[in-house]
């Protein structure tokens, strides 16, 4: 690319306005894709980023609609949707116009425009390559909480966060592809973002969904102290059934190499309760109605079915977190011994 991007965050919640605020004061391009009070809020008055050494509130521009957007060429589309509303806003953004520099239009953004994939599990892509021509996957490391709208604590410090990334799918021109990838690693670095391109992309995701696995028990619990034994149990079912099978997962650790030793921490941030979760946690806390844990632990649960595995723990973690979702409860639901015999642990 020789021309600078502008990085348009479809779905900008917690990952999605932290990255997008991150640029944006590093005085890059950014269009945040938003909807809700949240939009509202950050379309008035910026959005503010709460972090361990900063809070700072950065005017950001925002978009409801791809008729507020004008796309064009330079653009990079960001998928930062929780995967249950990821079909929703690329159908609604796949189909929107893009311009060249001549203000000429040369084709729908799911063909034209690259699309990043920078979602938990390993569902997006497929979601993704159905409707767009040029997907590359996102293992995102990088703890955010959203809660309020138009304002967003970013946990990490100075490191914000690190990101693997790679071409989705067959690569027509693997050329432009690492060109892509080495210039959104420039733009994003001075952000605190480490960017690392790599083929193996997808087997970072698969470590990273073991991790995940548990999300659901943050968002049941509330408190997952004294719950090690389940997180323990969900990890292990998840291992043994990406193991069995014979899916790529990068091994724990290259993935620790990887993760740690870039510095990367959760820290406390100043006003901030310490105790917070992660992105099902804050469903729950928002009472969205909805909730990840199908593509999470679901994901476990799918493999494990499409095998012939019993996979009880992560398959059991499913529902309850969706009927969580469903019920509008809050984090602290059911305690870890109800939890416990539900899942069959005791
Ligand atoms: N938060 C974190 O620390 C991390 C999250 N991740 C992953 O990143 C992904 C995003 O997570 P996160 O940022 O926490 O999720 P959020 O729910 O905070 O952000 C998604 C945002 O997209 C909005 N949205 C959904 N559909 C549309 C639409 N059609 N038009 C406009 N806006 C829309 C949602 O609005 P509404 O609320 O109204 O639905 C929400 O604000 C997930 O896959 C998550 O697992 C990965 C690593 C860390
Ligand atoms: C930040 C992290 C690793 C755990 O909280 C995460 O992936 C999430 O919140 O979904």
């Amino acid at each position: 690319m020789d021309h600078p991007s502008r990085y348009v965050f479809l779905g900008a919640g917690a990952i999605g306005s932290a990255l997008g605020g991150l640029l944006a004061r590093q005085g890059r391009e950014v269009l945040l894709v938003a909807r809700g009070e949240h939009a509202r809020v950050m379309a008035d008055r910026g959005v503010t980023l709460r972090c361990p050494d900063l809070t700072e509130t950065v005017a950001v521009p925002v978009a409801t609609a791809p008729d507020e957007a004008h796309l064009t060429v330079d653009d990079v589309l960001v998928l930062t949707a929780k995967t249950p509303q990821a079909a929703d806003v690329l159908d609604t953004w796949g189909d929107a116009p893009v311009h060249d520099r001549d203000g000429i239009e040369v084709g729908r953004a799911a063909d034209v425009l690259p699309v990043l994939v920078a979602l938990n599990g390993v569902a997006g892509e497929e979601i993704a390559l159905r409707r767009a021509e040029r997907v590359f996957a996102v293992c995102v490391w990088c703890p955010t909480v959203l809660l309020e709208p138009g304002e967003v604590i970013v946990r990490g410090a100075p490191l914000r966060g690190v990101f693997h990334l790679g071409r989705y799918g067959h690569s027509p021109d693997p050329a432009a592809d690492s060109s892509l990838l080495a210039s959104i690693a420039t733009d994003w670095e001075p952000a605190g973002c480490l960017v690392r391109p790599t083929d193996a992309v997808m087997g970072w995701k698969y470590r990273k969904l073991i991790a995940n696995t548990g999300n659901a028990l943050e968002a049941l619990l509330g408190d997952t102290t004294g719950a090690e034994d389940i997180t323990t149990a969900a990890r292990a079912e998840a291992e043994e059934v990406l193991g069995a099978a014979d899916l790529p997962v990068v091994g724990k650790e290259e993935a620790r190499a990887g993760w740690e030793p870039e510095g990367l921490e959760f820290l406390p941030v100043p006003g901030e309760p310490a105790q917070l979760g992660g992105s099902s946690w804050q469903s729950l806390m928002r009472g969205t109605g909805s909730i990840e844990s199908d593509y999470l632990n679901g994901e476990i649960a799918l493999t494990a079915r499409r095998i012939g595995r019993p996979a009880p723990v992560n398959a059991g973690l499913t529902a309850l977190a969706r009927r969580a979702a469903r019920e509008g409860l809050r984090p602290g639901s059911i305690t870890a011994d109800e939890l416990r015999r539900a899942l069959g642990l005791e």
